[in-house]
């Protein structure tokens, strides 16, 4: 069920769910009533016809990486991104291609608001450095900062933090799973007010305790997008908000179906998308029926060449639109490009299957 969303377009999948099996065959009308039929799903053949693998270069290292790879596609309803990290595996990134293909196959659901606020991301940076890139996003109001990050101490994060609330009104920090419940408690209590901490430790039952012992809000990242049970946290009580993510949750359509099941705030954040992921984001996130806080989707600053042109953030928001990438394109080499049509082949063959 995690392709379908409760009403009119939104509700179309590229997989079938059981529902659709069970349906009496329609009787024809003269006047077609209610959406088209979901297109079918493409072959490994249709989507390598189209396929280009792109690396694109970074002006800062982010999760480790410096470089972006990652491929895509064309298909009837526009462009599409198949671009898991690549230490994940197959099962993970199958659903990265679902992602991909519902964008270019399907295209995006129903907007219900024509743009959509975004916060700066700032990695994990020496303070020094956080105006020049808080700079790069104009009217932001909201910026997350990348905390406890491998081989720095806690002070690090304190003044990282401090220099960009000397810039803007709302913070929001991102550990990443790395810190132990007491860590956390001690960390938070140090860093002291902000919008909320996203993923203080690894798994939601910790999120859960620290939740109980601080004021901060806490959201859930990873417990959501890598957990399996996207619902858990809600179960245990262990986030008040929800950071959802396109690729990952296996498309636009996942992501709303899964907002409206989560009792809690949804922010829509990137997984370090290319122009052409930001846009499904985008498109998420413009149809979703509330959203009170900013996205992360302002990571193309990140890059310094994408596919398309970024997503011109103006006045703290960006609006929907259609991406084409440009024909000079960053191109992988050779070996790398392989590599990613094998993993696209595989990745195809466990969607069929499933
Ligand atoms: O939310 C943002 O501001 C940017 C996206 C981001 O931080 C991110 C990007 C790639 C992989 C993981 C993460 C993350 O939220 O942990
Ligand atoms: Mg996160």
């Amino acid at each position: 069920m995690v392709f379908s969303q409760p009403s009119g377009r939104n509700k179309q999948s590229l997989f079938g769910t059981t529902d659709d099996r069970k349906k009496p065959i329609p009787t024809f009308r003269l006047q077609p009533k209610g959406p088209p039929p979901p297109p079918k799903m493409p072959t490994v053949d249709d989507l390598l016809d189209t396929a280009k693998v792109v690396a694109l270069p970074m002006h800062i290292r982010f999760r480790g990486v410096k470089v972006r790879e990652a491929l895509v596609f064309q298909g009837p309803a526009g462009w599409g991104e198949f671009a898991p990290f690549v230490e994940y595996d197959d099962a993970e990134a199958k659903m990265w291609l679902a992602a991909g293909i519902e964008a270019a196959y399907l295209g995006a659901p129903d907007p219900t608001r024509d743009s959509v606020r975004v916060n700066a991301t700032v990695p994990a940076v020496p303070a020094d450095q956080v105006a020049a890139l808080i700079g790069r996003y104009p009217g932001v109001d909201t910026v997350k900062v990348k905390v406890a990050e491998p081989g720095q101490s806690l002070e690090d994060d304190v003044e990282r933090v401090a220099a960009a609330r000397d810039l803007v009104e709302t913070v929001r920090i991102d550990a990443n799973g790395a810190w132990s419940v007491a860590q956390a408690i001690e960390a938070i209590t140090a860093i002291g007010d902000v919008e909320y901490v996203e993923q203080p430790c690894r798994t939601a039952e910790e999120l859960a305790e620290v939740r109980k012992a601080v004021s901060v809000p806490i959201a859930a990242d990873e417990s959501i997008r890598r957990s399996g049970d996207p619902l858990r946290v809600a179960q245990l009580d262990a986030a008040d908000i929800a950071v959802l993510k396109v690729a990952p949750l296996g498309g636009m359509r996942a992501l709303l179906n899964l907002a409206h099941k989560l009792p809690m705030d949804v922010v829509v954040s990137s997984a370090l998308d290319t122009a052409i992921g930001i846009a499904a984001g985008v498109n998420a996130a413009a149809a979703l029926p509330n959203l009170h806080r900013a996205c992360g989707l302002g990571t193309g600053e990140l890059f310094s060449r994408d596919v398309a042109p970024s997503f011109r953030i103006e006045g703290g928001v960006v609006k929907p639109r259609r991406v084409e990438p440009g024909i000079d394109l960053p191109l992988a080499s050779a070996e790398r490009t392989q590599w990613w049509h094998d993993r696209l082949r595989r990745c195809h063959a466990q969607l069929v299957r499933r």
